[in-house]
């Protein structure tokens, strides 16, 4: 297992070491003690999350406000995605940029998100199953979005938007200049 900065700040990838053989393969998807040795970063996740998904479908972007804000960590186990993060921390440096990164069942990838970011993706595949690590629990009312085709962040989603299937929550999330005044 390794891991590879990401452009944006205190968001990295972990790629794992894959055991491949004549069954299949195997790999450790979460190994505290090396996680900390590799990051530096002691967390303790409370939470883990698994959707599945139809191509086309959109889920994000989403993040938890102030206190209750999640760090996550993701990836697909099955299938394809487009995963898409946006710091929305306005002390950091790299405050309204986004990234984006294929998440799939051949490079299993995961992708640390921490607090404060806002977080998608998009189904490229027939069908993905989508699984989540949080350091934070769900709460409802702590939920937030920033709506995904939001010109200021201009982010190419890589699958047609006709096509795209997406929850009226979604829908109605919010522009980026709404939130950050
Ligand atoms: C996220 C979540 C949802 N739910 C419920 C609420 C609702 O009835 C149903 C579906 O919720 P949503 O439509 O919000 O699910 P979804 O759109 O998949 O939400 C997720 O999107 C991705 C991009 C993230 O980053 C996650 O943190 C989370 O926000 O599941 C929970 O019970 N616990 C949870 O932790």
């Amino acid at each position: 297992m390794h891991v590879e900065e990401s452009p944006l700040k205190d968001c990295f990838i972990i790629k794992p070491d894959i055991f491949r053989d004549k069954r299949g393969l195997f790999l450790e998807s979460y190994h505290k003690k090396k996680f900390i040795e590799l990051t530096g970063i002691e967390k303790e996740f409370v939470q883990d999350n698994q959707s599945i998904s139809k191509k086309g479908v959109l889920r994000g972007l989403h993040y938890q406000t102030g206190e209750l804000a999640q760090t996550k960590l993701v990836r697909a186990i099955y299938g394809k995605v487009l995963d898409v993060v946006v710091d929305l921390r306005p002390e950091s440096s790299t405050f309204k940029q986004s990234f984006k990164i294929i998440l799939d069942d051949e490079n299993l990838y995961q992708l640390y998100i921490p607090k404060g970011f806002g977080h998608g993706f998009v189904t490229l595949s027939e069908t993905s199953v989508f699984a989540y690590k949080c350091d934070e629990y769900y709460y409802p009312g702590y939920e937030a979005g920033i709506i995904y085709n939001d010109p200021d962040l201009a982010i190419d989603w890589g699958f047609p938007e006709e096509d795209m299937i997406i929850s009226d929550k979604d829908l109605k999330q919010p522009r980026l200049k709404e939130v950050f005044k």
